[in-house]
Parts: C-alpha cells; sequence; structure tokens
C-alpha cells in the first residue's frame, strides 16, 4: 500500500481521485487544492451567463465532503508551495497559515492551466475580466447585472470568446469580439467552416475585429476602451480570453517541461521523476493526429489522464491511447466539431495533406421536418491515405459521427477504408448513401 498525494483537485486531479479511491482500496490518499471548490465545469459557464441554465449548482460533480467519504483527506484553500522531489516532501500552507509537509510515494500533480494574459497597458484596469474559475463566472455574471455595464469587448475568439460573445448578447449587450487572426476558432477549423460561424456571429449582431492586435485598454478606474493597431473599441467590460498556459511552477527546475512549459509525460503520465505524474491541463498529451507529444487543453484530455495516471499510480500499468483533440462548439444552434488536424495545420506542419469535402441533408428528402444540412471535410495524408482530421457542421446534431473519425485517427484507417464502410440506415437518422461515405469516395 502507497502514500499518494495529488496536487490539484479539479477535473484530472478529482478523475485520478475517485479512480483510486474505487478501485484501489487501502492507500493513503490526501489532496490539496487552492481553490475553495473543485470540479467546476466551466463549459457550463457561457450557458450560465447566458441565461441558457438557471443556477450553477448542476456545474459540480464532486466535493470535499464526497472525496472524503471514500477515505482521502482532503485540503481545500491550501496551495502547495513547493514540491522537494528528493525527500519526496509536498509543503503547502493553508488559508489560516498552518503549514502542511505531507510526505507521499508516489505524487499526481494536476495543477491545470492558467489563462494567457498578455503585459499590455491598462490590463489592470477595473472590468478586466479573466474567465476560469466559477468566482470569475459568479463575477462577471454580477457585473452585467449593471445597467451601464452596455459594450463587452472579447478578446480571443476562440472556444472561451465565441460561447462568451454569445452569452452576452443573450444578456442584451453590444459585443464586439477581437482576435488577431483574421477569423474565429482558426485553431480548430479551415476557413470553409470558420466563415460559416463568422457569419452566424455577425448574423446574431456580434461586430467582428478580426486581424487586429490588442495595444492597451484605457480608463480612469475602469476600463473604457480598448486600443487595437487598426482602431478603438468601447468597452465598459473586457474578456480576456487569449488561450491557456500549463500551470507548472511547482516544477522547481527538477521536472522536463515540453516547449510552453508544461510537464512532459509519457503513455503512462509519468513525469521525468521516478512515481511522479502530471494530468490535464499542466501536463502533454500524445497526439496521434502528428504521432507527437503535444499540448492540448480539455477537460476531455484531463479525465481520461487522471484515469491512466491513477492506475499507473497504484501499481497497474495502463498506457494511454493518446487523443486527437476531439472538440465542439455550439453557437445559436449551429453546431460545429472537429479532431485531430485541419489543412491549414496540417500544410503548416509540412504533412503532405489533402482534404475531401462534402454537403447534403442529414435525411433522405422526404422527411419534411427536423432534416438539416451537413457540412464534412476529412483531412487525409496523400502518401499514406491515413486520416488526419475531420469538421463538421450542422444544425443537425451530428456529434456522434465525430466519434468515429476520432477513432479512424487514432487507429490510422486510411480514408479508402472510409468509402463502404458498414454505416447503418434509417430514414429517421440518415440516408442511405451517408455523407461520410461519399466525401471518402471522393479521395482519389
Ligand atoms: C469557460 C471554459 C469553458 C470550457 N469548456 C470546455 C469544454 O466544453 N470542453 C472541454 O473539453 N474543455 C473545456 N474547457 C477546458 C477545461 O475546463 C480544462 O481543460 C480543464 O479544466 C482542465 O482540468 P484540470 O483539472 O487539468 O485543470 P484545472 O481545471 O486548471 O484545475 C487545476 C486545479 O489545480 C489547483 N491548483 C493549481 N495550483 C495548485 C497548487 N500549487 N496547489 C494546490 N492546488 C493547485 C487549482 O486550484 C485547480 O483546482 C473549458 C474551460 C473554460 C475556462
Ligand atoms: N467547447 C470546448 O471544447 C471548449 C474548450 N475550451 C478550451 O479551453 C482552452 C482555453 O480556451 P480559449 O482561451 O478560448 O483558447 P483558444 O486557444 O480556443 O483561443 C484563443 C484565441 O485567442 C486568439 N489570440 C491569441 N493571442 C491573442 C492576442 N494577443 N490578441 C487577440 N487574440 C489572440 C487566438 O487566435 C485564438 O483564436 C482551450 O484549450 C480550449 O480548447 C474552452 C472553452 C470551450
Amino acid at each position: 500500500m502507497s502514500k499518494i498525494v495529488v496536487v490539484g483537485a479539479n477535473h484530472a486531479g478529482t478523475a485520478a481521485l475517485n479512480t483510486i479511491l474505487d478501485n484501489y482500496k487501502g492507500n493513503e490518499v490526501v489532496a490539496f487544492d487552492s481553490n475553495s471548490n473543485i470540479s467546476f465545469l466551466g463549459c457550463g459557464m457561457a450557458l450560465w451567463i447566458g441565461g441558457q441554465i438557471s443556477g450553477p449548482e448542476g456545474l459540480f460533480y464532486s466535493n470535499k465532503e464526497k472525496l472524503e467519504d471514500k477515505g482521502a483527506r482532503i485540503y481545500m484553500e491550501t496551495p502547495v508551495e513547493a514540491i522537494d522531489y528528493d525527500k519526496r516532501i509536498v509543503h503547502a500552507k493553508g488559508k489560516d497559515g498552518t503549514e502542511y509537509h505531507e510526505s507521499y510515494d508516489k505524487l499526481i500533480l494536476a495543477t491545470g492551466s492558467v489563462p494567457i494574459i498578455p503585459k499590455i497597458e491598462g490590463i489592470e484596469l477595473k472590468n478586466v475580466q479573466l474567465v476560469k474559475l466559477y468566482q470569475n463566472a459568479a463575477e462577471v455574471i454580477e457585473k452585467l447585472k449593471d445597467e451601464s455595464i452596455k459594450d463587452v469587448v472579447v478578446v480571443g475568439a476562440g472556444y472561451i470568446g465565441v460561447e462568451l460573445a454569445e452569452a452576452f448578447v443573450r444578456n442584451g449587450k453590444e459585443v464586439t469580439v477581437i482576435d488577431c487572426v483574421d477569423t474565429c476558432l482558426s485553431g480548430y477549423y479551415d476557413k470553409d467552416f470558420t466563415d460559416i460561424m463568422r457569419e452566424n456571429l455577425r448574423n446574431h449582431g456580434v461586430k467582428l475585429a478580426f486581424g487586429e492586435t490588442v495595444q492597451k485598454m484605457e480608463g480612469k478606474d475602469k476600463v473604457e476602451k480598448v486600443i487595437t493597431d487598426k482602431g478603438e473599441h468601447k468597452a465598459d467590460m473586457v474578456i480576456m480570453a487569449i488561450g491557456f498556459r500549463p500551470n507548472t511552477t511547482l516544477a522547481g527546475g527538477q521536472l522536463d517541461l515540453f516547449r510552453n512549459g508544461a510537464f512532459l509525460v509519457d503513455k503512462h503520465q509519468q513525469t521525468s521523476q521516478k512515481d511522479v505524474y502530471a494530468v490535464g491541463d499542466c501536463a502533454t498529451v500524445y497526439d496521434n493526429s502528428i504521432q507527437e507529444v503535444n499540448y492540448i487543453a480539455l477537460a476531455s484530455n484531463a479525465v481520461r489522464s487522471g484515469i491512466v495516471a491513477a492506475h499507473n499510480s497504484c501499481g497497474n500499468e495502463l498506457e494511454s491511447v493518446g487523443v486527437q483533440g476531439s472538440n465542439g462548439i455550439s453557437i445559436w444552434g449551429l453546431h460545429m466539431l472537429s479532431t485531430g488536424l485541419t489543412l491549414a495545420k496540417a500544410e503548416k506542419l509540412g504533412i503532405k495533406a489533402a482534404a475531401v469535402d462534402y454537403e447534403d441533408y442529414q435525411k433522405p428528402a422526404f422527411i419534411e421536418k427536423n432534416n438539416q444540412k451537413v457540412k464534412i471535410r476529412i483531412v487525409y495524408d496523400k502518401d499514406s491515405r491515413v486520416v488526419l482530421g475531420a469538421q463538421m457542421t450542422s444544425e443537425y446534431d451530428i456529434s456522434m459521427g465525430l466519434h468515429m473519425f476520432s477513432l479512424a485517427i487514432q487507429e490510422k484507417v486510411t480514408i479508402d477504408k472510409l468509402k463502404l464502410v458498414d454505416l447503418f440506415f434509417l430514414p429517421h437518422f440518415n440516408q442511405p448513401y451517408s455523407y461520410i461515405a461519399l466525401a471518402a469516395l471522393k479521395a482519389e
């Protein structure tokens, strides 16, 4: 039996804790978290802010009590300040100043990520908001009640920025989204797809300031405007959503790091130190679409990596199958999903890739109701023919289709194998000639 210490108890840490506590009895399990809550589902933040769910209660699935009932010792609001990897001791300090010096046999680092904050003038002004924690969302909701907050500027048109733009429009605000790239969601989709989302945002009244770089923010005490290289935007509130960086200050020069500072881990989630594992947003993933180590901050990756580290730390060897960075977004009913590489990303990486596209209705023409158009793109390697990525968009719920592409990339399936793959047909759901096969058949 071992003593296992987990640092950070949000999605990745909680997944590790639950896996250990549910499957391996008799270990001494201790966890520290600097926050006052556990398991806040950030994915529900925009729905909460936009009033599409009645409150935040359902956005939590665990807490200190639940984990302690299973036998763990959990210290909340107790940041770990340093780790002595040679002596195997974790040093933490509670809110009341109490110091903890906890030894470990196995250590799981699940310290997550923090929003990137650019070093620009005016960033410290009031109403310039980060959006990561439950507390951040609660602050934003409180401020939205203030009727003098009319213009909201969102910096970053990635997943958080686009989701929150919808939420602020739903609150009756004038919303501007700024991105330094000339479109939205550029990290996830090719231009044909981002153009559709761009139109969706524009049609719902979001002002788009793409291809603009924020230079500073101005205001007396509260933010009043955002100045970019191309102009200025009136702002009573600014949301900073330009990505996450891994939170790895606890490495203390003792652990190998990836190029963006994430803990470098192998497929067992093991760091460069024996018996020290890292999971979730603080760690790297193995990306099957490029067959290399990568950094992809997603809750889905966090929970899976937590499970893998838990089994390995308890002596049961388990190798991660890697990830494809599968992801999705749904804005005013327009769903967009992607997995693996876009064509643009593949080309940037120097991969000889090609893409096939297809557009069709989801169901046969005789289905008159709830029958929407679907657009699909499959990206594949021209030489090996292996599927590298897929993108799909529709107002119909096509989400299950994307999972197949995720598995195809993981298992290195060729585009040719998709041409005659057995896809079931029932007019309530789809067509006898599936757009997936029809897209694949276009591959030369
Ligand atoms: C608005 C928003 C929407 C999102 N939507 C989605 C989505 O739809 N789908 C998706 O897959 N992902 C989504 N994500 C991303 C997802 O939330 C993250 O990938 C996920 O939170 C990562 O989990 P984690 O446990 O690795 O890290 P974190 O959530 O960052 O948790 C890290 C934990 O470690 C604690 N900690 C840090 N340092 C210390 C220390 N020194 N001592 C003690 N404790 C420490 C922190 O308090 C925190 O509780 C969203 C994120 C946001 C902000
Ligand atoms: N639906 C989902 O799966 C969701 C996932 N997440 C995840 O959480 C993490 C953080 O999300 P985001 O912050 O939205 O990151 P992101 O990586 O999705 O988007 C960041 C955006 O900011 C832009 N940008 C970068 N620097 C900039 C600058 N200086 N000025 C203006 N724009 C700049 C980028 O071009 C990009 O469009 C991501 O890993 C994301 O995948 C977040 C929300 C929802």
